[in-house]
């Protein structure tokens, strides 16, 4: 089949991996390198289309696990798909469920068939399987598919991890089978292997042989040291094909998001910005700012003198403290927008750094002015 998700190479940074490009889906193109917001339940959190629009978010994710849970798959489809029920027209990226099976129900049996589990909301059984998730993010609309995968827990043992790629590759084998409703591939295969650099090489070759339009880094941001998991990323993008997206999963934070880039990756997904958010901490150019603090609280300067965000340029540090302290909704509205603005507009920058062969020099100046230096 056709793919419905091609990438365009425009540049690679001469003096490192890092790759400018376009990706276009059936919902329009973005740029990339791309932080993509997380809108797990069909809405960044207290965030407009709009909102999202205006600060250049050009996709957006939403989670198949959860929306199947709640208000379930049927009832989306009958809305029109996902796109016409939250009013979001461009391209939406959807989790195939795999990770939340493992993270957020207690009790689950894995079988080759599936994962049987209790939903985390009331404990009914289900059933979660490579063709169901397919169903489901077909009945979603969604632009952007995920194998249903293993996450496996960190640390996991060699023995383990091997008999789980090896099942992760037979499931994403079912999946690309079932994916058939549109005459065009957009189901991407998830590279898992740990921290094991080895298996990571041997699953990124097995998952570039099914020839997937696209390609996602799982098994990472599980907990694991930074340095682990940018060994893994150097085993795993070079054996990737160079003209297919590369996604790193549940990642994450301004330097992870770099080093990330630096090592081959193109999209990047994580709930961080905007779950801080929600308790006032703020990611800057100078590094974070804690609204809260009582230092701020006759701060009447932009929270990011260096950001042309809206929320940088009509509100003070001290009115956002207020507005945190009080619990008032405006407040978290104000700092999610912010952090995820800071994140994208991040990417814009190091795209920028990548197109002028310059992107190891703004990683050093960005981490001298955000203090990663000082760690
Ligand atoms: C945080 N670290 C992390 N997240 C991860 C996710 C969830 C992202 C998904 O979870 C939701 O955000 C909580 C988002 O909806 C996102 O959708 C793609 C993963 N999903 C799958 N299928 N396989 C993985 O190996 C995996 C690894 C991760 N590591």
């Amino acid at each position: 089949m056709r793919p419905a998700v091609v990438y365009e190479l425009l540049k690679t940074d001469k003096e490192t991996g890092a790759r400018a490009g376009i990706i276009h889906t059936p919902h329009g193109s973005f740029p990339t390198p791309m932080f993509m917001p997380v809108g797990t339940l069909a809405t960044v959190k207290t965030l407009s289309p709009e909102e999202l629009k205006e600060m250049g978010s050009g996709i957006i994710l939403s989670n198949t696990y959860h929306l199947w849970l709640r208000p379930g798959h049927e009832l989306i489809r009958e809305a029109g798909g996902l796109h016409k029920f939250m009013n979001w027209d461009q391209p939406i990226l959807t989790d195939s469920g795999g990770f939340q099976v493992f993270s957020l129900s207690k009790i689950r049996d894995i079988k080759e068939e599936g994962v049987h589990f209790r939903s985390h909301l009331d404990g009914s059984k289900l059933f979660l399987s490579p063709e169901k998730a397919i169903e489901i993010q077909e009945a979603l609309g969604s632009d952007i598919m995920m194998s249903f995968d293993e996450c496996p827990p960190y640390p996991a043992s060699r023995e383990y991890m091997i008999q789980s790629m090896a099942r992760t590759t037979r499931w994403a084998e079912r999946g690309l089978k079932a994916h058939t409703t549109m005459d065009k591939q957009s189901l991407f295969g998830i590279v898992q292997g740990g921290v094991y650099s080895d298996l990571r090489q041997q699953h990124a070759k097995e998952l570039a042989s099914l020839d997937f339009p696209g390609y996602s880094i799982g098994g990472l941001s599980v907990g694991e040291e930074k340095h682990l998991m940018n060994e893994a990323l150097e085993a795993t993008t070079p054996f990737l094909p160079a003209d297919k997206p590369r996604y790193l999963m549940g990642v994450g934070s301004p330097d992870a998001l770099i080093d990330g880039v630096i090592r081959g990756i193109d999209m990047f997904d994580c709930v961080l910005p905007t779950r801080i958010a929600r308790n006032g901490t703020t990611m800057t150019s100078q590094g974070r700012v804690v609204i809260k603090n009582a230092i701020y609280e006759r701060d009447f300067g932009p929270l990011d003198p260096n950001c042309d965000c809206h929320v940088c340029k009509n509100y003070s540090r001290a009115y956002l403290r207020h507005l945190i302290k009080a619990k008032e909704a405006f407040g978290i509205r104000l700092t999610s927008y912010h952090n995820l603005y800071f994140l994208i507009k991040l990417m814009e920058d190091v795209r920028e750094a990548i197109m002028e062969d310059r992107l190891l020099a703004f990683r050093e100046e960005f981490f001298e002015q955000y203090g990663y230096n000082k760690e």
